[in-house]
């Protein structure tokens, strides 16, 4: 199944007819704990500013995300909302990586019904172009960029020992003996979706009786929403993996929309260019292209608010200079012209 392609409007504001009343949406991450994920949230807030996205970034936060780091968020314009973690049953598995259990807390985003859609973003991602338009996809679906089970992180899995991914169905084929082909899978990095109550409620039951897999809220949202899910194209979230598992399947790096540091050693905070694939010309290009962002003074929120306030300002008085002016053409108007009588 090809990706859906999303008719890109590139419009950077909300599509809606005069009548409409605008939607709320937003965008929405997830932050835990008190370590550096923080400067991903602030590089997203930043980039998603420089994107001119119309939407504001909501940050569900853990209870343990100290308060210092709240007030970054906040001076940054995020919406910040704590939240209570959700954890699996008790379980034996070995996740692929051990803190992804406090993953499953970003099912919380599931209440936030005050927006009609929200488009998740992982606090790892860049997005580098409007994706505003995503927000116009038809409702009653679930969007998402289809993942990779080629890295290390898949081992025990099926399909890697096999040598399958669904991003070459073709090159390894599923055995018949094995049943069908697993269905097509998503990376939870970036999600396209609508908060309802009676999902949240229904999502949190199941969790309850579902015993946990190696990659966690993953695997758990991939099961739970597999009827409605659409893949969308990897533009919308290049797990970095792409670039050397299946260049064939990625666009050049111009291209890319939204863009997923999600491989091992490559979060751009702590870069460091020494694990595997590192030290790829196009892995440096993009961690670069995050630190150009997250250092770009002029996205902060209170120098946008600061030059939006001087425009206002500047605005309001061209206005009053504009008034001035026909005011005085109407007097000088007014005394030249004929009597009505
Ligand atoms: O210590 C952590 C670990 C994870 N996260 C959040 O959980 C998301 C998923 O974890 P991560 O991106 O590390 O998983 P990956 O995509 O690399 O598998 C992160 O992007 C953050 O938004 C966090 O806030 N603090
Ligand atoms: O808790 C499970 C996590 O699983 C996913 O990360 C994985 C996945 O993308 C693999 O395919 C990669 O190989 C691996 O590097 C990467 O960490 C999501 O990005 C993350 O948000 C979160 O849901
Ligand atoms: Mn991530």
């Amino acid at each position: 199944m090809s990706p859906t392609e999303i008719t890109t409007n590139n419009t950077t504001s909300p599509t809606t007819e005069s009548t409409e009343i605008p939607k709320k949406r937003a965008y929405v991450t997830f932050l835990a704990g008190n370590g550096d994920y923080v400067k991903g949230v602030v590089g997203l807030a930043k980039g998603l500013r420089k994107a001119n996205s119309a939407y504001p970034l909501v940050v569900a936060i853990l209870p343990d995300v100290p308060e210092d780091h709240r007030q970054i968020l906040e001076s940054q314009g995020c919406i910040v909302r704590e939240i209570e973690p959700v954890y699996p049953p008790e379980n034996q598995t070995r996740f692929a990586m051990a803190y992804y259990v406090i993953n499953y807390s970003k099912l919380r985003i599931w209440e936030f019904v005050e927006y009609e859609k929200m488009i998740y973003l992982d606090g790892d991602i860049q997005v580098f172009d409007n994706i505003d338009h995503l927000f116009d996809a038809p409702d009653g679906h679930f969007y998402a960029v289809m993942d990779c089970f080629c890295e290390k992180t898949w081992s025990d899995s099926a399909q890697y020992k096999i040598g399958y991914c669904q991003q070459c169905p073709e090159k390894v084929q599923w055995p018949a003996e094995m049943g069908s082909p697993p269905p097509l899978y998503f990376n939870a990095g970036m999600f396209v979706f609508e908060p309802h109550l009676l999902t949240y409620f229904d999502l949190l039951d199941t969790v309850k009786v579902t015993p946990p897999t190696s990659f966690a809220e993953q695997d758990f949202l991939n099961m739970y929403f597999r009827e409605i899910y659409k893949p969308i194209p990897p533009i919308y979230n290049l797990v970095l993996a792409m670039l050397w598992r299946h260049p064939e399947n990625v666009d050049t790096l111009d291209k890319l929309k939204v863009v997923h540091y999600c491989a091992a050693g490559s979060k751009p905070w702590r870069f460091t260019g020494k694990e595997e694939n590192m030290d790829r010309e196009d892995i440096k290009i993009l961690v670069q292209k995050w630190w150009d962002i997250y250092e770009d003074e002029s996205l902060d929120y209170k120098n946008i608010n600061s030059s939006a306030m001087a425009n206002n300002e500047k605005l309001g008085s061209l206005l009053m200079e504009a008034l001035k002016k026909d005011e005085e053409e109407d007097v000088v108007h007014h005394r030249n012209a004929p009597s009505a009588a």
